[in-house]
């Protein structure tokens, strides 16, 4: 099986991981690096490239149904959730953590950086939350993987970058982090998941299947019922993240304005039983509560700008 992913070290790193897997499982597995337009113009801003983000998955996506490959490896919140005909999500891996970080060059929190301090971050959602919960702070975008990011929070250009745990697990960093609570910094939807697509009803598909993680499983989809009721996209501010305890959900949703000034979130627990009907109840619920007015007024303010980083 020909295991498809970026050339980025972290889509490297995802897919090996799936390769090793598969292997214990039985399967015969290699990865394969496919180029993307995003990898080849990287001098280029994301957002001047034609598809922005998205991009990315869809270039994978086109090599799957070519059958150039036979499954493909993503970060699921990288991943649309309206998929492309005869493509399914075949499997999630263990959710290996869901929060945000911040990291500082001295070990500071970020209630502990003075007024005007500067924190990298190029997602709408986390520089809406810092000018919510921490007004005196600045952001400012940050391109590039994460030895890129830590080059220029150590060169002086940032005092802080907020990215996701996730990452640098899988990159077998371990550098001092300030794990954010998610009730508070409420992640992205699929945050810190690794996703395995392929062509329906294939073998690649039935062995992907034999890896998949039924409880990651349904605290994404619950996640995921969310963010597609309220179609924001990819790049409004909206946070979403279910927890399963026992055979319940702790699930928190939330949309904010960009700037941060409003914030409309719903926080409930729903049985496990059921959990589509549940979740589209809360996705209502946040729209109703003022979310979709949110995401409405963020996608018209963010016109024109693609998905130049996911949330
Ligand atoms: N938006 C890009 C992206 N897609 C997945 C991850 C991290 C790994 C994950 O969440 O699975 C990142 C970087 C980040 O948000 O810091």
């Amino acid at each position: 099986m020909r295991v498809g992913t970026r050339g980025s070290k972290l889509a490297m790193a995802q897919a090996e991981k799936v390769c090793r897997l598969l292997k214990e499982a039985g399967v015969d597995a290699e990865p394969a690096t496919i180029k993307t337009s995003g990898d080849i113009q990287v001098d280029r801003p994301l957002h001047a490239i034609k598809g922005g983000f998205g991009a990315f998955v869809r270039e994978i996506d086109d090599h799957l149904i070519k059958g150039d490959i036979d499954l493909a490896v993503h970060s699921l919140k990288d991943v649309p959730t309206k998929r492309p005909e005869g493509l399914v999500l075949a499997a999630v891996l263990p959710r290996e953590s869901a929060l945000d970080v911040v990291i500082t060059r001295d070990g500071r929190k970020l209630s502990e950086l003075g007024e005007g301090s500067i924190v990298g971050t190029s997602s709408t959602r986390r520089s809406a939350q810092i000018k919510r919960h921490y007004p005196h702070l600045l952001t400012k975008n940050i391109r590039g993987n994460v030895d890129t990011r830590l080059r220029k929070l150590n060169e002086g250009e940032y005092d802080a970058i907020m990215l996701a745990e996730a990452g640098l697990i899988r990159l077998d960093m371990s550098i001092p982090v300030e794990r954010l609570d998610p009730y508070t910094f409420v992640p992205s939807a699929n945050q810190g998941v690794i996703a395995i697509v392929t062509k329906k009803d294939t073998d690649a598909f039935f062995a992907a299947r034999k890896l998949n993680h039924m409880e990651t499983w349904i605290e994404t989809q619950v996640e995921r019922i969310i963010i597609s009721r309220l179609e924001g996209g990819c790049v409004v501010p909206m946070g979403a993240y279910a927890c399963m305890v026992g055979d319940e959900l702790d699930v928190i949703c939330e949309v904010l304005s960009l700037d941060g000034s409003q914030q409309v979130r719903v926080r409930d627990t729903i049985p496990v039983e059921g959990y589509e009907e549940h979740a589209a109840r809360i996705a209502e619920r946040l729209s109703l509560a003022g979310g979709k007015a949110l995401v409405d007024a963020a996608k018209k303010e963010l016109r024109g700008v693609t998905d130049e980083q996911c949330n």
